[in-house]
């Protein structure tokens, strides 16, 4: 098949778009389309430019015999911001106000539209770091963590609270979480994670902070390096917090039980990471 400039470079963005922070050599598209390197590089440069001018992502140029190009996912900050608002704004409604000052989020974390978006917003924060897994706990972190890892073209692993025999041999810690300062163990599979690995940890929520500090703790049992933090909403909390150094998008900076007021802002995505 003959393929005209404009079938390649639908085609070629697909694949791209498919294949986030991925090595393509220029090789795979030449031989694909059975084009010259040099009508894929100028493809390419349409691409890049395009890409680039629309807030889509990046395309990274990788010279040399082992070179190649990779689709990086990154969002502009008025992508960035429009979710955070979009967030504040579903967050908002008071009936989403739960005992002990959480929220229900539940319908939001199913929604796979806002989480791929969610995901693209913290695999952009994170895309030049060296990151080799995503973790969490279990349940409410899972679509963040697995949204996340498609961005950034890496294994997802889900810290459970119990132990099962379909881990095999496990690993297990003991945290403290929420207000109620709760005991609660965390379990990994000893197959999950190998010494030296870089870790992304995320949750849906963050209050004392014991649950992330839990997987920070985790993690130095597997001997791996906690490469950042992601949390989806923070709440405002006065006593020390036990994990100071994450990014989030929203701020729950107060409930009032008794008129059942939410007050969201912001997370400190931004101000972390040195924007505006
Ligand atoms: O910062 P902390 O004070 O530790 O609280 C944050 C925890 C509590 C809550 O999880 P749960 O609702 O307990 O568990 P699940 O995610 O399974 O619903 C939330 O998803 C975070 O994981």
């Amino acid at each position: 098949m003959k393929w005209k400039r404009s079938e390649r470079l639908v085609d070629m963005t697909h694949y791209l778009l498919e294949h986030p922070q991925q090595l393509i050599p220029l090789t795979y598209f030449a031989e694909t389309y059975e084009a010259a390197k040099s009508s894929i590089s100028e493809d390419l440069v349409i691409v890049k430019e395009t890409f680039e001018e629309k807030g889509i992502g990046l395309l990274q140029t990788v010279p040399g015999a082992a070179g190649g190009v990779k689709y990086i996912p990154n969002m502009t900050e008025q992508a960035v911001r429009a979710v955070m608002d979009e967030l504040i704004s579903e967050l908002s409604s008071s009936d989403r106000l739960l005992p002990g000052g959480y929220l229900f989020m539940t319908d939001l974390l199913g929604n796979p539209e806002l989480m791929n978006r969610v995901g693209k917003v913290f695999a952009s924060a994170f895309k030049g770091e060296k990151i080799d897994v995503i973790m969490t706990v279990a349940t409410k972190g899972i679509p963040i963590a697995h949204a996340i890892a498609r961005h950034l073209n890496v294994p997802v692993v889900i810290v459970r609270r119990d132990s099962k025999v379909t881990e095999g041999s496990t690993v297990s810690i003991n945290y403290v979480t929420g207000s109620s300062r709760r005991i609660q163990t965390m379990v990994l599979s000893k197959r999950s994670m190998k010494s030296g690995q870089r870790v992304l940890i995320t949750d849906d929520f963050m209050k004392v902070g014991g649950t992330m500090n839990g997987m920070k703790n985790l993690l130095e049992e597997f001997n791996c390096t906690l490469a950042g933090v992601a949390v989806l909403v923070e709440a405002e909390h006065h006593e020390e917090r036990l994990v100071d150094d994450f990014l989030s998008l929203v701020k729950l900076q107060g409930v009032n039980e008794r008129d059942r007021s939410i007050t969201l802002g912001e997370g400190n995505y931004f101000s972390k990471r040195g924007e505006s």
